[in-house]
């Protein structure tokens, strides 16, 4: 991938279920220059199959002329752990038997992750961050980092993430990990082992990224026939494939795992009294069509970190609206900015024109 640079750890790396990483290496992306007073730090943290490039898979929101842009800030996303793109995974090679890591990859969570980030911004010479933000898996780890060390995130924006990871969440990640274990292939020690039960997970994830109303619109039947082919079905197919040709289940597995792991609350007495450690000034937007991470979820996180600043959001996309609803992403934390900046914190009812916006409709052919 263009521009990733990688920060190797010769060193172990002590795990929170007990394991222990050998070495680590992550790969990471810095756009802009970091201000000799390090005021200009904006660090975004992935989802579940994204990276580090996060131009481009945000690029409504990051890049010239963009919200975050890289003339203004310094901006860094780093591939987390587990992960396929260039950060210690298991497909990495194990220094200690000189094999990839494959089944034996140890177990690791939120917690993990955040602290991987550390050792690069210790690296780097960051000694604050103006603003964190993540989506899905990647505002778990924004929020656990708020929460570990509250000193060092000025702004904190989270967005259809939450605090503990639900049942109905963790039960929708079991049930794809069961469709990668059918797999005869699973148990092979190769890269593509796995690679269809990993097909079928990300369709049945899709179902849970999008919602009902999502598939009526984009994948509406237009079929007569009966020769099996509706759009919905293709289409399902056609995600699955699509992830194939970028991913791998061995990192769909694990990562499966840090989603289901993040619990803000352990060892902290509770999550209600982990939120309520957080000092940053904090931004939650929610997805109300979000069927993964339902907006209850960030209304709870709104609730217990002090002074945070709620923002429904109306979108057509159910869960996966945090990767497309730019336009109404960049408007929300444009008028927060102001507010915070006038040290206001502003009520949900500044926000209400933003839901009233026509919905966009994207119909796929
Ligand atoms: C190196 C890298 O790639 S880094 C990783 C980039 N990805 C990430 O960061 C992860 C986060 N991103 C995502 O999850 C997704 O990209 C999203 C949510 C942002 C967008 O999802 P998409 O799959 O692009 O959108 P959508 O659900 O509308 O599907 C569009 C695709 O399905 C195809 N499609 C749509 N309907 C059908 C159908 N009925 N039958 C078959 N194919 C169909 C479209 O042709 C299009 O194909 P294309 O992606 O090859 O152009
Ligand atoms: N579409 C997102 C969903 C998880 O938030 C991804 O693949 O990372």
């Amino acid at each position: 991938m263009l521009n990733t640079s990688i920060f190797k750890h010769h060193a172990p790396f002590k795990l929170e279920a007990g394991g222990v990483l050998p070495e680590v290496e992550l790969a990471y992306q810095a756009l802009g220059q970091l201000n000799t007073d390090c005021s200009n730090v904006i660090w975004v943290c992935h989802a579940f199959t994204g990276s580090q490039d996060v131009a481009d898979w945000w690029q409504g929101l990051v890049g010239k002329g963009k919200l975050f842009d890289p003339e203004q800030y310094f901006i860094i996303c780093v591939n987390v752990l587990g992960s396929h793109y260039g950060s210690t995974g298991p497909l990495s090679i194990n220094p200690e038997t000189g094999d990839p890591y494959f089944h034996t990859f140890p177990t690791i969570t939120i917690r993990d992750i955040v602290n991987s980030f550390d050792l690069l911004r210790e690296h780097l010479g960051i000694s604050k961050i103006k603003t964190c933000v993540g989506g899905s898996l990647g505002g778990q780890q924004a929020v656990e980092w708020a929460i570990s060390q509250p000193e060092l995130i000025e702004n904190l924006i989270l967005i259809a993430t939450n605090a503990q990871h639900s049942p109905w969440g963790i039960a929708f990640n079991e049930s794809q990990r069961m469709s990668i274990e059918v797999d005869p292939t699973w148990t092979e020690s190769h890269p593509l082992a796995g690679i269809n039960g990993m097909k079928a997970a990300r369709a049945t994830a899709l179902i849970s990224y999008r919602n009902y109303e999502t598939y009526g619109v984009t994948q509406a039947r237009r079929e007569e026939g009966l020769d099996k082919t509706y759009r919905a079905v293709t289409y399902q197919r056609y995600q699955g494939e699509k992830l194939a040709q970028r991913f791998n289940a061995f990192s769909y597995y694990v990562l499966s795992q840090v989603m289901d792991s993040q619990d803000v609350g352990r060892g902290r007495g509770g999550v209600i009294n982990a939120l309520g450690q957080v000092k940053a000034k904090t931004l939650v937007m929610g997805i109300k069509s979000d069927a993964l991470f339902p907006i209850n979820e960030q209304e709870f996180l709104a609730k217990h970190i002090p002074d945070a600043t709620f923002q429904a959001l109306d979108s057509l996309y159910g869960h996966d609206g945090f990767l497309i609803e730019n336009e109404l992403i960049t408007k929300a934390i444009k008028i927060w900015q102001k507010f915070i900046k006038l040290d206001v914190n502003p009520m949900y009812s500044f926000f209400k024109a933003l839901e009233d916006r026509p919905r966009t409709l994207v119909a796929h052919d």
